[in-house]
């Protein structure tokens, strides 16, 4: 007992004080404390099998459970705060019971149990059971073409079966809901797949080696349009994804050379499709583009020949060159009745740019969009771009039919606020005319000159108009950006590729007519220009011509709109313009990877 009691430790005084200053209000532990002080005067007096009860009181697992018990005590008086506000009208009491009703429940499907006649030879095979709801498994399966075996071909993103995780390309499926598929075509296998319900169990032997997707997510902006449905090479159609020109995608897997698996970024929670790759589509295209009956191309039709209509325009040129000089000489005494200058706006500049197209010395240096979209890339990759306040601004680009209003939403842009949008000045071959300053105008200069800044490729456009060039320089555009201001321009489609260069990074706005309807109520007073008639009033016949171009140069163009604007009501046309310039300078964009690699470079 002596022993014992020497063995015994006393009473820890300091951590029983530590207790007691830390939880006064503490109930049992207080309670054993107290016991174990009266403990200890009979323990040193060796009263019989007090060591006993001593060391059990004082043993640490009791003391342990006894602070548990204290701190759930101390809890209970708690308010408990629920981690989310609409959480707020749960009780504690309402919680555990919904649990526990849960828990207590079977939920549907029930998964089949497992076969238990499974072989040991098959320790290698896998059982994956599926539920099928309304969505597709997110799999496609083909045969071996030496073993004939059924293989899982590839595991669409986001699908079903990828998300289960027990499903891999290379997978060789042995049995469908019990049903072996040897000897089956993949269509059989598809019919059993179709007709289940419910609960689907693959047998399956898992490949050996499954595929790591270890490819940086790449995003691309579609350049072409592309229909499965209407594609008899696509291996799953179901499983084709289909996408207009101008569509962003996010490429998630280029395992496969030929069909990757991408999903559009508007639409980022379906799961992925099957797309053409880049190499894949532009064979298609050009397929398609030899099988077109010959066209001579756009380019070379202007240089070739000169349509009965050109000719009779010539001569009507001719004829109109008086009335147009003197509207042109009003427009600049009048100056569109503004307080200041604006630059761009001439009668001549306006229509040699619609011209600019037929021009054989246009077609002599460059190729036209036509050109573009039948042999160029079908993806262009894309990053998110944002301007940094330091950066210059992006250069806007206005485009759409003749007439549309592009110059006049041009025109109230400007003059909304003249020290932050500007044009930039065009040059010019023709001579200056006694109330013009060269530099504000126009720039002007010789022919060989401005010939010779087509060909180095410093000018964006450019076009011939009654003998004379007339054109928009990159050192003018410049001009405007260096100051700091907004440059604003209007452009023709097909001069669109020019433009796009890291220098520039142009945001490009598609004017876009409203219906027939409208516009014949919106421009009653509106007046069109045209070679031969100045302020002429808006036909049918116009704007019906309008609309058909809009039109084709959506489908032709359309991949290269950053955003469309319907100029409808000038009001709410001018205001939506604004606000697209706004975000394209402040907000992050999709541009060419290119742009922002050039960046880097320089
Ligand atoms: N939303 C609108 N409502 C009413 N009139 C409009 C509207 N937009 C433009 N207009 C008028 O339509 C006419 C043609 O517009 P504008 O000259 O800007 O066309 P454009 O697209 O620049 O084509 P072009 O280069 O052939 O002149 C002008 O009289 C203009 O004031």
């Amino acid at each position: 007992m002596i022993q014992s009691d020497k063995g015994a430790d006393p009473p820890d005084k300091k951590d029983m004080k530590l207790s007691t200053a830390t939880n006064p209000q503490n109930g049992l532990s207080q309670i054993l404390r107290l016991v174990l002080q009266e403990l200890s005067l009979f323990y040193s007096r060796d009263v019989n099998g007090v060591c006993l009860l001593y060391d059990l009181l004082h043993s640490p697992w009791l003391r342990a459970l006894l602070k548990i018990y204290d701190c759930l005590q101390e809890f209970k008086e708690k308010k408990l705060v629920p981690a989310t506000p609409h959480a707020q009208v749960l009780s504690c009491e309402a919680l555990l019971s919904a649990h526990d009703t849960i828990a207590q429940k079977d939920f549907e499907p029930l998964l089949p149990p497992l076969p238990d006649n499974i072989p040991e030879s098959e320790e290698a095979m896998r059982i994956v059971c599926l539920v099928k709801n309304q969505q597709p498994l997110g799999a496609t399966i083909k045969r071996h073409e030496m073993t004939g075996d059924i293989l899982v071909a590839r595991v669409i993103h986001g699908g079903l079966a990828e998300r289960s995780g027990l499903l891999y390309a290379g997978d060789k499926l042995v049995e469908v809901n019990g049903v072996s598929v040897e000897g089956l075509d993949p269509e059989q296998v598809i019919h059993i797949l179709g007709m289940s319900r419910g609960t689907i169990m693959f047998k399956v032997v898992p490949v050996s080696d499954p595929p790591v997707n270890s490819q940086k997510m790449v995003y691309v902006r579609a350049m072409t349009e592309y229909w499965p449905q209407e594609d008899p090479d696509i291996p799953c159609m179901d499983a084709g994804l289909p996408f207009q020109k101008g569509d962003i995608l996010q490429i998630v897997d280029q395992n496969d050379a030929l069909w990757w698996q991408a999903r559009k970024i508007s639409d980022p929670a379906t799961c992925a499709g099957l797309v053409p790759s880049n190499h894949l589509l532009k064979r298609k295209q050009r397929e398609f583009w030899w099988s077109q009956p010959y066209q001579p191309h756009t380019c070379l039709k202007s240089t070739l020949s000169i349509s009965m209509e050109e000719e009779d325009d010539m001569k009507i040129d001719e004829k109109c060159v008086e009335a147009e000089e003197l509207s042109e000489d009003k427009e600049e005494f009048v100056g569109y009745g503004q307080k200041f200058f604006i630059a761009g706006f001439r009668r001549s500049m306006r229509l040699c740019r619609r011209k600019s197209h037929l021009s054989p010395l246009h077609a002599s240096v460059c190729c036209t969009g036509g050109c573009y979209s039948a042999v160029g890339a079908p993806y262009e990759e894309v990053v998110r771009y944002q301007r940094r306040p330091s950066d210059k601004y992006r250069l806007i680009v206005l485009m759409g039919p003749s007439g549309v209003g592009v110059n006049e939403l041009r025109r109230q842009l400007i003059e909304f606020n003249p020290s932050h949008f500007q044009s930039a000045v065009p040059h010019t071959t023709r001579t200056k005319k006694s109330y013009e300053m060269n530099g504000r105008e126009y720039h002007y200069v010789s022919k060989e000159t401005f010939e010779s800044l087509i060909y180095s490729h410093r000018m964006l456009e450019y076009g011939e108009y009654k003998g004379h060039l007339y054109g928009t320089s990159v050192d003018a555009v410049q001009t405007v950006l260096v100051e700091g201001k907004i440059c604003v321009m209007d452009l023709e489609p097909q001069d669109i590729q020019v433009v796009r260069t890291h220098e520039l990074k142009p945001y490009v706005i598609f004017i876009k007519p409203s219906n027939m309807r409208c516009m014949k109520q919106s421009r009653k007073n509106a007046k069109i220009i045209t070679d031969y008639y100045v302020d002429m009033k808006f036909k049918d016949e116009d704007l019906q011509e309008m609309e058909n171009l809009a039109q084709r140069m959506e489908t032709q163009f359309g991949q290269f709109f950053d955003h469309v604007i319907v100029n409808d009501s000038l009001h709410d046309a001018c205001a939506q313009l604004l606000s697209a310039i706004q975000k394209a300078q402040e907000e992050p964009q999709w541009v060419p990877a290119t742009w922002i690699s050039s960046d880097t470079e320089t």
